[in-house]
């Protein structure tokens, strides 16, 4: 027989028992991935994605015969296609590198104050939803919610965009549990650390290239004119890795990926910038994204693959990639750290 959840009036059909409720919740939030390396499957994802008015602000209908009518068509072959050349037998990076980092912080947060954290994972395009991970959280009795979107740099194409998924979300609760939000996490120092740590860590099992590269996912510079703080959090990230690192200008170096469309996005290119510098004699070159909490299309294959092969064809010798921080314990100990300090106040989650 069915139980009614008397917060959401959502139908409750499992068998198990009720679980003791841990009151207070938290929900990471990444951006989420196809269910499969096909165009059939990559089409539905792109459709969502590219419909959001936070990722393409043309008015619905200039841009909506563009979508249907073009990029729909074409896109989702080219980027399956992609997309085979990172799919593994766990399935998408994007996904399990997500599950991998909620599970390694629920089991850090775990170890410092058992049960009194639930940590939930969404993506903002495809499943699991931010609406149904709410949902599940609220049916465990989650009364207060503190969401950490997986983007460390605000932008409004990416952390903005997941406001709008839990507003909505929230408008269809009758009861919605007290929200918190981590806006960014550019700066934190525990965050700085974690990814000083880890680049230091490869450069020394695996000797240092002459030059490190940090490329960060682009967006068109018109948004930056309207107000989005996006690229001056990126430079800040970069300069404080840059004294972290104690490396100067000319080796540590930034730029951005992943354009698309014709607009002007934010410069230097990252495969212009890689061209470049193959051209200029640089033989050996670190990549680094520190804007991705875990790898990705746009990280193991548009870095790792496609723009060595840019480097390599201009001249280059070797472009390395140093992978995100993903699952690794500096990243699980400096997002815990974060997330404990943004629960103060609340007394059954404080640290
Ligand atoms: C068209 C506009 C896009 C904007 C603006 C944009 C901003 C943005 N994206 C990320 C993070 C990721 N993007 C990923 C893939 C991806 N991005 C776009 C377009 C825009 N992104 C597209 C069309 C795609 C899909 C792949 C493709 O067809 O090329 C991914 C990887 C997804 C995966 O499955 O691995 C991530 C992560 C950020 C952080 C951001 C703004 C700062
Ligand atoms: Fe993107
Ligand atoms: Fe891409």
């Amino acid at each position: 027989m069915p139980r009614s959840n008397h917060y959401t009036g959502v139908a409750d059909d499992s068998d198990a028992p009720a679980v003791q409720p841990v009151q207070a919740g938290m929900l990471l939030v990444n951006l989420g991935t196809p269910t499969a390396p096909t165009a059939a499957a990559v089409r539905p994802y792109l459709a969502e994605f590219l419909a959001d008015p936070r990722v393409i602000d043309y008015p619905r209908w200039r841009w909506w015969p563009i979508l249907h009518g073009v990029i729909l068509r074409l896109r989702p072959k080219r980027s399956a296609h992609a997309y085979t050349r990172i799919w593994d037998e766990r399935g998408s990076p994007l996904r399990y590198g997500s599950e991998a980092l909620a599970a390694g912080l629920q089991a850090e947060l775990d170890k410092q104050q058992p049960g009194t954290l639930r940590v939930a994972l969404a993506m903002r395009y495809g499943e699991p939803s931010v609406a149904h991970a709410i949902e599940q959280l609220q049916r465990e009795g989650v009364r207060r919610l503190l969401v950490l979107p997986l983007y460390p740099q605000y932008s409004a194409t990416s952390t903005g965009s997941v406001i709008d998924a839990v507003a909505d979300a929230f408008k269809r609760l009758r009861w919605p549990p007290e929200l918190r939000f981590i806006n960014d996490y550019h700066d934190d120092p525990g965050h700085i650390g974690a990814l000083a740590t880890s680049i230091e860590r490869w450069r020394a099992a695996h000797g240092s290239g002459e030059k490190l590269l940090l490329s960060f996912h682009g967006i068109p510079e018109r948004y930056v004119a309207l107000g989005d703080p996006y690229a001056e959090q990126c430079r800040r990230t970069a300069q404080l890795l840059r004294e972290r690192l104690r490396l100067g200008e000319d080796q540590l170096l930034v730029s951005f990926q992943s354009r698309v469309g014709r607009e002007r996005w934010l410069q230097p290119y990252t495969d212009a910038t890689v061209r470049r510098l193959a051209a200029e004699g640089v033989r050996r070159l670190d990549v680094a994204c520190p804007g991705f909490a875990v790898d990705c299309l746009e990280t193991l294959e548009e870095i790792a693959m496609q723009n060595r092969d840019f480097f390599t064809a201009a001249g280059g010798e070797t472009l390395r990639y140093i992978p995100a921080l993903n699952d690794a314990a500096e990243q699980v100990a400096s997002l815990a750290a974060l997330v404990r300090r943004h629960l103060g106040g609340w007394p059954e989650a404080a640290a």
